[in-house]
């Protein structure tokens, strides 16, 4: 593994392959867990979505913590039923709520309620619930989104507003992104961890954490204060 820099605290750690970051993120994960129970009756994980948590999620399922103990949520959702193949909330159910880890607590954040607001307006408390999370899996698109927050959606001022209050948030679907309407949880909210985890490769990825600054992933690593960040990378 090998770092850069890009500010005081925040390092890129590379990884030979995915396997090697997932088992990584995997490890990180499961000791912020861990340590969060050594202290806690519960503990708190934010999980995204999106394509590459996966592998992290089938390592996590295989491990023996008290996963009864764990409250799981989802750093955003697409506004399609669980049912969707597009939905994180079935891929988390699927890949990490098995095994092992079967006995944790779902969290959605989708709902069968009228509006994408209507049901970020419900998850709001459930999410309050959980706070301060133990810690946060995030990834990053090519466009330098994490969660739902995207660049030029009418949505990202108030998402990124770490005064905002607000923990969950609707996004509308925009050109170029995103392709459907979303629910996000907040810069505001994910912020209030003890860890975050962020799980990104190829070259665009590691070019924009590291010769950018202007996207909504520049303003997660200005917000998080003395939050431990990991840039996770992979080629
Ligand atoms: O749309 C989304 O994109 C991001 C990044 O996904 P990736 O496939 O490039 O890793 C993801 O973190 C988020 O949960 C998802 O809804």
């Amino acid at each position: 593994m090998t770092e850069s820099r890009i500010s005081p605290r925040i390092e890129v750690e590379a990884y030979a392959d995915a396997e090697e970051a997932a088992q990584a993120a995997a490890v990180a994960i499961a000791d912020w867990l861990a340590a969060g129970l050594s202290e806690n009756e519960r503990a708190s994980f934010v999980a995204t979505g999106g394509r590459s948590p996966g592998p992290v999620y089938d390592l996590l399922a295989t491990l023996p913590l008290p996963w009864e103990q764990v409250a799981v949520t989802l750093s955003d959702e697409r506004w399609v039923p669980p049912s969707s193949p597009d939905s994180n909330e079935k891929l988390v159910r699927d890949r990490l709520l098995t095994g092992e880890a079967a006995g944790a607590r779902l969290v959605p954040l989708w709902s069968d309620a009228a509006t994408p607001a209507d049901a970020a307006d419900a998850a709001e408390a459930t999410v309050a619930d959980l706070l301060p999370f133990d810690v946060v899996l995030l990834g990053m698109g090519d466009d330098g989104h994490f969660a739902s927050l995207f660049p030029g959606n009418p949505s990202l001022d108030y998402g990124l507003d770490p005064d905002s209050g607000a923990l969950v948030i609707p996004a509308p679907r925009g050109e170029p992104a995103p392709p459907q309407d979303r629910i996000s949880l907040t810069l505001h909210a994910l912020t209030k961890t003890y860890l975050i985890v962020i799980l990104i490769s190829g070259e665009t990825k590691r070019r924009i954490v590291e010769e950018r600054d202007d996207l909504p992933i520049h303003a997660l690593f200005r917000a998080a204060g003395d939050t431990p960040v990991r840039v996770i990378w992979s080629p």
